[in-house]
């Protein structure tokens, strides 16, 4: 199990996708990662400059890390385990449309809470329901909160 051994986590935004102001982006962020603090005793503090226990970034293609992404649609993002270095740290395809509030595109406020739940040490869950399922699937975001697989997931870490 990789996990934090440090409940009082960093994160920075390095970049902003262009479809979205970067006021979305901040919030679709900040709301995701309040998802996780919710029900666990972590706390999450933006810096923005240095590095970051998460660094957030959009990049598109071969970006470095051994995992190119894709063009549009496909892999959308992915994100890598509490680990020391790129550990923890969010890469989002930017060959995708990332939106705030629309059900078209991809929601980022979604994919983003998918993707810390890979940075703060969770696998993909075999329910259907998880917001650690494997694949997409746009949910209402007004009414959205943790499904209780990935509340169980989370807490068996750091609960
Ligand atoms: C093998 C990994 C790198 C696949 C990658 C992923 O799971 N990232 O967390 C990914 O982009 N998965 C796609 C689905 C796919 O590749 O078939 C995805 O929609 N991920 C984002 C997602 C998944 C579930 C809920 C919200 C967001
Ligand atoms: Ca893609
Ligand atoms: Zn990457
Ligand atoms: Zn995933």
């Amino acid at each position: 199990d990789y996990k934090w051994k440090k409940h009082d986590l960093t994160y920075r935004i390095e970049n902003y996708t262009p479809d979205m102001s970067e006021a979305e982006v901040d919030d679709s962020i900040r709301r995701a990662l309040q998802l996780w603090a919710d029900v666990t005793p972590l706390r999450f503090t933006r810096i923005y400059s240095g590095t970051a226990d998460i660094m957030i970034s959009f990049v598109v293609g071969d970006h470095r890390d051994g995992y190119p992404f894709d063009g549009p649609n496909g892999f959308l993002a992915h994100a890598f385990p509490p680990f020391e270095g790129i550990g923890g740290d969010a890469h989002f395809d930017d060959d995708e449309t990332f939106l705030f509030r629309s059900p078209q595109g991809y929601n980022l406020f979604l994919v983003a809470a998918h993707e810390f739940g890979h940075s703060l040490g969770l696998e993909h869950s075999q329910d259907p329901g998880a917001l650690m399922y494997p694949t997409y699937v746009f949910r209402d975001i007004d009414t959205f909160s943790l499904p209780q697989d990935d509340v169980n997931g989370i807490q068996s870490l750091y609960g």
